[in-house]
């Protein structure tokens, strides 16, 4: 039982939506304390994010049944989200670190309102930085071979741990398809580029390589296809002629870390709506 819930909604444009959807709320007694919306007027689609609190606690069950029926009268697909409710989250590493020890200091600090359920990384490096704080990591290395094995060892400890939020923070394996599938719209990565240039490996060197005067990174849904998922968040960092492919990685990564935090915050608030390949994101 809870007093604040989200309501998301997705659904066929039409007229009537917001003053049926308010009146329910009135009507059991709820505060509107956030509101958005969004009419796609090319796709004739309605997109909606309600934070609400009721004056009585509420049953996300009872809440969820009672508002049935207005759901189905506009083909929606929607979800009562009780606000107090943290999502619990595995983080997937490799190497490099900075985005982990961000991920971690901003839960830390209680920026990130979320459980961390565990790390998982395919190298031993970042052990004892995980363990500092407290976590569990499971070491699962991966090759090319044995990748279907891994992952689901992996899918084990997730279901095991109850995680419903991966976060990839500079995971540097390729998920098979039946996992994107299995974790669809649950799977965040960032991409150290801004796509769709320079997807796949080494994006830094192949930004030097191009001479480019803009490097950035994009947090974005995972799918089958590399790094083509719905984009979430990104951002962008000027450079010149006089950097390096290592200044690059350094100036990168700050730029890295903040798109990556906003991305799993928002996320982690139900502030994206995923629409086709592409997401509306009320920050
Ligand atoms: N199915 C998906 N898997 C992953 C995605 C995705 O969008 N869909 N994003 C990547 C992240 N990534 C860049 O951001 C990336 C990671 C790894 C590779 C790659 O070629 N990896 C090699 C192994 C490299 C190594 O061992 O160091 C491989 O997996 O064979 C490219 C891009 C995360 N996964």
């Amino acid at each position: 039982m809870s007093y604040d819930y989200r309501l998301v909604v997705a659904c066929p444009d039409q007229v009537g939506i917001v003053a049926k959807v308010s009146a329910f709320i009135a009507a059991h007694s709820g505060s509107i304390i956030e509101a958005s919306q969004h009419s796609d007027l090319t796709s004739e689609s309605f997109f909606m994010r309600y934070e609400v609190r009721f004056e009585q606690p509420q049953s996300q069950a009872q809440l969820s049944e009672a508002f049935r029926p207005i759901a189905e009268s506009f083909e929606m697909e929607w979800r009562w989200q009780d606000t107090l409710q943290k999502r619990r989250v595995a983080i997937l590493v490799s190497r490099q670190s900075h985005c982990l020890v961000d991920l971690l200091y901003r839960w830390a600090t209680n920026e990130l309102n979320c459980e961390i359920a565990c790390v998982i990384a395919n190298h031993e490096d970042l052990r004892s930085l995980v363990e500092w704080h407290g976590l569990e990591y499971h070491y699962i290395p991966v090759t090319a071979a044995e990748r279907d094995s891994a992952f689901t060892r992996i899918e084990q400890i997730i279901e095991a741990r109850a995680v419903d939020t991966i976060v990839l923070a500079r995971y540097m394996q390729i998920l098979p398809s039946w996992f994107c599938e299995r974790y669809q719209g649950r799977t965040i990565n960032i991409h150290h580029s801004f796509l769709p240039s320079f997807a796949g490996a080494r994006p830094y060197h192949q930004a030097f390589e191009r001479g480019v005067k803009l490097i950035g990174a994009t947090c974005h849904y995972v799918t089958d296809e590399l790094d083509a998922g719905p984009i979430i968040e990104q951002d962008i960092q000027r450079v010149t002629h006089c950097h390096t492919p290592d200044d690059l990685v350094r100036l990168g990564s700050d730029v890295e870390k903040s798109v990556l935090a906003r991305g799993v915050r928002w996320h982690l608030q139900d502030r994206i709506l995923i629409q086709g390949n592409k997401t509306v994101v009320f920050a």
